[in-house]
C-alpha cells in the first residue's frame, strides 16, 4: 500500500483498489484525480478545505474521452419491470447516465433539460420538477463556499451525444433510447421509472448537448454508505402533511431520537437546511452518511438538481428545521455572516467560483440575487431564534458545547 491514509479517519486507502471490479492494477493511475478524491475523502468532509486535487478533478472531468456510457444500477434494476406501454406519471425527469472515462474514473452525467432563463410554473409540484444540470453545478459551487465540502466535485460539459454516449453505449438497452428528431437532433429518453415518451426526450443541437458530470464516490463496496430519511422530507402527495407542518414541537420529538441524540448529527441537520433553503431546494427526502464514521460522520448532500428552479420565490418551510430546533452550527453562523458582508458577498463569491467552469454561464443573474436575500432570510431567523432563547442556546459548537459570544444577540437588538 503505497498511498495510504493510515489512520481511520479517511475512507478508502489505495490498498482496497485491488479488489475493485472495474480497475486492474496494470491500468490503475494512483495519481488520477478521481482516485485523490477517493484517498481524501475523511470524517470531516469529502475533500479537505485545501485540496488542489477538486480543481484538477473538475477540469479533468471537463475534459477527458468518455469511453463508455451506462444506465445507472437502479435504472436498470427498473428496466427490467419497465413496460414501455405502460406510462406510470407524465415525468421526465430521471434521465441520467453513468460515464466512465479514459482513465476509469466515473461521473453520474444528467443532461440540460430546461433552459436557464425559465423558471419552474408555480403549478408544477417540487416532486415531478425537471432535475436541472445547471442546479447540480451551482450547488456543488455554494457547498464548497460555504464550507461544508458535502457535494461530490460537478463540473460542467457539453457532450457529443452520438460519439460520447451512443457510441460508447454499453448496452442494448441505452442504444434503444437514442433517436433521431425530425428536426434532425439526436435525442434520448428515460426509460424508467416514468415514461417512455419521445417527448420527454432531451435533445442534443444537432449531437451537442449540456450537461452536468458528478464524480463518483468509492463503491458501496469499498465503502458503504446508506440512506437515511429526512425528518423533515415533505409529502410526496397532493394534499398530505407531514408531521413536522402541523406539530410546532416536533423538533423535540427529533432531539430524542436517534442519531439526532448526536448533537453533531443534529447542527448537520441544520447546515442542509440552510443548504436548501439557499438552492430552494425541497426533494430532499433522503439524505446518504458512509457507515464507517457512524454518527459522527458527515452527511453527503447529493442529488441537487431540484434545486434553483423559481429565483422569485424564498420557499421559506426549508427552514423548519433551523426555526423549529432554534440551532445553528458556529463554524456555519460566522460564515454566512461573512457571506453578507459586502467584500465577500455570496453572489459574488459564486459568480467567480462558477467563472471557472466550462460551461458559460451556470447561473442567470436573477438566481444569484436570490441567494443574497435568501442568506438575509437565513440570518433574520437565526437572530429571531436568539432574541427569544438567547445565543448560547442557538449558536453551537459542533460538539453542541455552547459558542463564544458571537455578537449575534446585539446584531438582532
Ligand atoms: N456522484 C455520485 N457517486 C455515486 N453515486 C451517485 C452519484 N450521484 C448519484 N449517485 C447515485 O445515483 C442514485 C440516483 O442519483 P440522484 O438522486 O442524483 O438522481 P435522481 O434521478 O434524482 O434519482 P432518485 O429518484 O433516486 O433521487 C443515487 O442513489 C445515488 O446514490
Ligand atoms: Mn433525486
Amino acid at each position: 500500500c503505497f498511498v495510504c491514509c493510515r489512520n481511520q479517519e479517511h475512507l478508502t486507502h489505495h490498498a482496497a483498489w485491488n479488489s475493485s471490479a472495474h480497475v486492474t492494477e496494470a491500468a490503475l493511475n494512483v495519481s488520477a484525480p478521481w482516485m485523490q478524491f477517493h484517498l481524501e475523502i475523511s470524517r470531516d468532509a469529502l475533500y479537505p478545505r485545501a485540496s488542489r486535487n477538486v480543481e484538477q478533478l473538475i477540469e479533468w472531468m471537463g475534459n477527458i474521452n468518455i469511453i463508455r456510457a451506462d444506465l445507472p444500477f437502479d435504472t436498470k434494476k427498473l428496466n427490467e419491470e419497465c413496460d414501455c406501454d405502460q406510462i406510470v406519471k407524465p415525468s421526465g425527469t430521471h434521465l441520467k447516465l453513468v460515464v466512465q472515462f479514459q482513465d476509469l474514473g466515473r461521473a453520474m452525467f444528467k443532461p440540460m433539460r430546461q433552459s436557464r432563463d425559465e423558471e419552474t410554473s408555480e403549478d408544477v409540484f417540487y416532486f415531478v420538477d425537471f432535475q436541472r444540470h445547471n442546479a447540480e453545478i451551482a450547488a456543488f459551487h455554494l457547498d464548497r463556499i460555504l464550507d461544508f465540502r458535502r457535494v461530490p466535485p460537478v463540473a460542467g460539459r457539453l457532450v457529443n451525444m452520438t460519439k460520447e454516449l451512443l457510441e460508447m453505449a454499453s448496452d442494448e438497452n441505452l442504444q434503444d433510447v437514442f433517436f433521431l428528431s425530425p428536426a434532425n437532433n439526436v435525442c434520448l429518453f428515460a426509460r424508467c421509472p416514468y415514461t417512455c415518451k419521445t417527448e420527454y426526450a432531451v435533445c442534443g443541437n444537432p449531437h451537442m448537448l449540456e450537461g452536468s458530470l458528478s464524480a463518483f464516490l468509492p463503491s458501496h463496496s469499498q465503502a458503504f454508505r446508506y440512506s437515511v430519511q429526512n425528518p423533515w422530507k415533505r409529502s410526496y402527495t397532493f394534499t398530505g402533511k407531514e408531521d413536522w407542518e402541523v406539530n410546532p414541537s416536533y423538533c423535540d420529538q427529533v432531539k430524542q431520537t436517534e442519531p439526532y441524540t448526536n448533537r453533531k448529527r443534529l447542527l448537520n441537520m441544520m447546515d442542509l437546511a440552510i443548504f436548501d433553503f439557499l438552492i430552494g431546494n425541497m426533494d430532499r427526502h433522503h439524505y446518504d452518511v458512509f457507515s464507517k464514521f457512524g454518527d459522527d460522520g458527515f452527511m453527503l448532500h447529493m442529488d441537487n438538481a431540484r434545486g434553483f428552479g423559481r429565483h422569485s420565490l424564498d420557499e421559506i418551510t426549508i427552514l423548519a428545521p433551523v426555526y423549529q430546533c432554534c440551532l445553528v452550527k458556529e463554524d456555519t453562523w460566522l460564515r454566512l455572516r461573512l457571506l453578507s458582508r459586502p467584500e465577500y458577498r455570496l453572489s459574488d463569491v459564486m459568480r467567480e467560483s462558477l467563472s471557472r467552469d466550462l460551461l458559460e454561464t451556470v447561473l442567470t443573474e436573477p438566481h444569484l440575487l436570490a441567494l443574497d436575500r435568501r442568506l438575509q432570510k437565513v440570518l433574520q431567523v437565526v437572530e429571531e431564534c436568539v432574541q427569544k432563547h438567547g445565543e448560547g442556546s442557538v449558536i453551537m459548537k459542533e460538539g453542541g458545547q455552547q459558542a463564544a459570544a458571537t455578537g449575534a444577540q446585539q446584531r438582532a437588538v
